[in-house]
Formats: C-alpha cells, structure tokens, sequence
C-alpha cells in the first residue's frame, strides 16, 4: 500500500457546447506524501481547481485514477467514499464556501470534531492556532474579517482530522499583506494536525514560502516538479521562468498578466 495521495495519469473533460470537449486535467500522475506540504502553480485556467475537485471526487475522471492510502477514490461505494474522503479538506477561496453563515463558529467547529475519528483538540485551542479569540465562539462568520474568516474555515477543516488538507487559492481574496501570514499558518496548522497539504496558488512567492516542493500546471498537465527552491533558483521550462519573472510585475492585486502571452 502507498501511503497518501496517488494520482495515475487522472484526466478530466467537460463537454462544451456544439459536441466540443475540453480535458482541463490532462494524464496528471503525482504523488503527495503523508505529512508533506506541496504546492501547486500555475496562470488561471490552467487546471488547478479541477485538479482539486477531481482529487475530492467531486469531478468525474475520463481516465486515470486518484487513490487514498492505497483505496481508489472515485470507484467506492458511496458510504466508503463518504468515509474516505472525509480525510481530504478543502479550503476555498472564498471562506463561505464552507463556513455556514447562519451558525455559530463554534458550533461549526464542534460539528466538525463530532465526524473525528480520532482526537481533536478543542475548540477554544483550535480557535488559539488560528489566532482567533476563543471567546469569540458564539459569533456569526459575518462578524468576522475575510482574513478572519479564513482562518476559522481553516480551524473548522482541521477540526475533521483530515490526513490531507487541499487550500485551492485560499489566500487569493484577502489582502496582500495577509497573504503570506495566512499562508503560514495554515501550514502550521496543516502539520500540527500531521495533515499534508496541497496548496494550490498562482503566486509562486508565497508557495516558495510554505511548500518544501512545487508541481507547475500548464493546460492540465505538470510540466515541471522538483524542490522548492530548485524550481525557483533553476526554472528549467521556459513556461516557470516565465511565471516566476511575472512576480515583480504582479498588479497592485496580485495578479500576474497572462503567462500564454508572454511564453508563445
Ligand atoms: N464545469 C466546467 N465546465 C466546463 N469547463 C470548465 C468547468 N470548470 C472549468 N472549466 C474549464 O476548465 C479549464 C480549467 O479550469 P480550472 O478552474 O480548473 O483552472 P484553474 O487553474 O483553477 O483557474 P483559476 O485559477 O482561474 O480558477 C478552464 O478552461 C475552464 O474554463
């Protein structure tokens, strides 16, 4: 058994109008370690959501397979696969993506600690890792800051003792200078709790300062993965040296022009 996530050669296609298909996830294979934080990058569009949705089952696979521990995701049978993807987290980009707007974020936590096969820590030191109050608990999500937010989203994953936690751009709407502090955390969190992580992100500044690897997506294919700061002290496609000169010239936003412009 391979401990961890697997993808083999995982494709994904969406129909498009007038019988035209786009494989946004194109043969990706790659393998996420128990405990290791890794980055995903790439321009927008490229695949990374999709490749996240895909890993959670949430997208049907044209080819390939995504394996769990050993147990292919996609091909349990639906209480297994409930089970089984309990141990995968995401975390959106937008944090009301998975906080309940209308619930208490501490009831939201406990809620999450109830599913924990193992033991979780309590809320009030949950709360604490994030750097949330924990007399805040009987407070609504609306009451709360984005970056906020986001880090009672992360504390509520973590509470579900995930064995890997998928963030899919979730520092991207908060302010940039947050960004690199809300990154951190989640990653200490990420390995307090033992979780991996995939973070997903098209800033490869702030993946450099969390992940200890790097895959980079180009139309739904990895076309480069090494260590961090192989990749970025000693690009070796075109397409990386490309996304990695963008970061200087990144808008007051944060984003980064488009990579097919200046690549082709
Ligand atoms: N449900 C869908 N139906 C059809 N096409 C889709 C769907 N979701 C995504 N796509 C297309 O698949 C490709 C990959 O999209 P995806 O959102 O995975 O990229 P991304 O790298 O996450 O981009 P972003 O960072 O902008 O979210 C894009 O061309 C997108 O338009």
């Amino acid at each position: 058994m391979t401990d961890g996530l697997v993808l083999d050669r995982a494709s994904v296609t969406y129909r498009q109008s007038l019988g035209h298909s786009l494989t946004a996830v194109d043969g990706v294979s790659l393998q996420i370690g128990s405990g290791e934080v890794v980055g995903l990058v790439g321009e927008s569009g490229c695949g990374k959501s999709t490749l996240a949705r895909a890993v959670c089952g949430l997208e049907r696979l044209s080819a390939g397979s995504v394996s769990f521990d050993g147990a292919p995701v996609g091909r349990l049978g639906l209480r297994k696969r409930e089970q089984s993807l309990l141990r995968i987290q995401m975390i959106f980009q937008n944090p009301y993506a998975s906080l309940n707007p209308r619930r208490r974020i501490g009831q939201q936590i406990e809620d999450a600690r109830k599913i924990n096969p193992g033991d979780a820590p309590r809320v009030a030191e949950l709360l604490a890792q994030v750097e949330i109050e924990p007399s805040a608990v009987n407070r609504f999500p609306h009451e709360f800051s984005g970056g906020q937010r986001q880090r009672i989203a992360i504390a509520r994953a973590v509470a579900s003792g995930p064995d890997l936690l998928i963030g899919d751009e979730p520092i991207a709407s908060l302010d940039a200078s947050l960004q690199a502090r809300v990154a951190t955390l989640l990653r200490d969190v990420a390995v307090r709790a033992g979780a991996s992580l995939l973070f997903i992100s098209h800033d490869l500044a702030i993946v450099r300062l969390i992940a200890t690897r790097v895959l980079v997506m180009r139309s739904g294919r990895i076309i480069e993965e090494g260590p961090t700061e192989r990749i970025w002290n000693d690009p070796q496609q075109p397409y990386t040296k490309r996304l990695l000169k963008a970061i200087p010239v990144a808008d007051g936003l944060g984003r980064l022009p488009e990579i097919d412009e200046l690549v082709d």
